[in-house]
């Protein structure tokens, strides 16, 4: 049976279930959708970083990237086609979820500090997660890894060229109740609770405990891209990275929906010799 939005009504019968026809045109319309189906992708959210990474070249092979609520996954199967060979894509998120192919991945709650330390640990050994790379492309790998290392280079612990956050709090959703899923339960949540200010505080507490996270395991000349979802402290945090990195774009990209409040802060070129003191105000976490 074709979906329409008369069938789908059919189904969703009551003023209830508004929202849940609302979501399935929506899906079944968008062409994002369609075509993330089509290239196997996991999600729709791959095009908004196909975008950033047009336009601002943020992956290069042999790169070790963090991948900050990375369920379903979409976002790290660009960024393991984007460092292969040669590079490692490690993601973290609070619910569970199968790891994209090549990717390593960890569950926790990243506002946890024994779960980013876990993160950490895991990323203190530049083997782990990593794929072995034919000897003919080694050579050219380790040559751009000396190249853009620097001060870092004998440091263990700042040993990230990226780190990602698509993280948004996640809600139960009330937009598709048959799904009941345990195996795959980002299909059963939603990504904003539908509140403005609660959406916007809770985007800013997960952006500036990356950002912390980035002065630990960054190196000097590493990006970050992190989403957020606009309001009155996003000013604040831009500030911030204007004192950690040397470029700070702010993007809305075509795939993000219009009537989402949701951008992106693209931070380009981690400086040298930032530490915690130097952002303000004392960040929370
Ligand atoms: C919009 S989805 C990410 C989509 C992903 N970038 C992709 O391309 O498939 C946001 C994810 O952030 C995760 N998340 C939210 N808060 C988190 C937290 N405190 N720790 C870890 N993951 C979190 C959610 O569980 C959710 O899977």
């Amino acid at each position: 049976m074709a979906v329409t939005s008369r069938s789908i009504f059919a189904v969703f019968s009551g003023a209830r279930h508004y929202s849940s026809q609302r979501w399935l045109v929506r899906q079944t319309k968008d062409p994002f959708t369609k075509q993330a189906k089509q290239l196997k992708l996991k999600s729709r959210a791959a095009f908004k970083l196909l975008e950033i990474d047009e336009d601002h070249k943020i992956f290069k092979k042999g790169d070790t990237v963090v991948d900050l609520g990375y369920a379903p996954g979409s976002w790290s199967q660009v960024a393991i086609d984007r460092v292969s060979p040669g590079g490692r894509v490690v993601g973290l998120d609070i619910i569970p979820a199968p790891p994209p192919k090549g990717v390593s991945t960890l569950q926790g709650n990243f506002l946890d500090p024994k779960v980013q330390q876990n993160l950490r640990e895991f990323l203190s050994d530049p083997d782990r997660g990593r794929l072995r790379v034919p000897q003919a492309d080694k050579a050219y790998i380790d040559f751009e890894r000396e190249e853009t290392e620097g001060e870092d280079h004998a440091s263990k612990k700042k040993c990230v060229q990226l780190v990602l956050s698509d993280m948004c709090e996640p809600w139960e959703s009330f937009a598709n109740p048959f799904i009941r899923s345990l195996t795959e339960p980002y299909r059963r949540l939603m990504n904003t609770s539908g509140i403005r200010l609660r959406d916007h505080a809770g985007s800013m507490d997960l952006c500036n405990a990356a950002l912390l996270f980035c002065l630990d395991v960054l190196k000097t000349g590493g990006h970050f891209v992190c989403k957020f979802y606009q309001g009155s402290e996003d000013k604040e945090l831009e500030q911030n990275l204007k004192k950690v990195f040397k470029h700070v774009h702010k993007q809305k990209p075509e795939s993000s929906r219009k009537d989402s409040k949701e951008a992106y802060f693209i931070a380009m070129h981690k400086l040298p010799g930032v530490s915690r003191a130097t952002l303000e105000p004392p960040a929370s976490v």
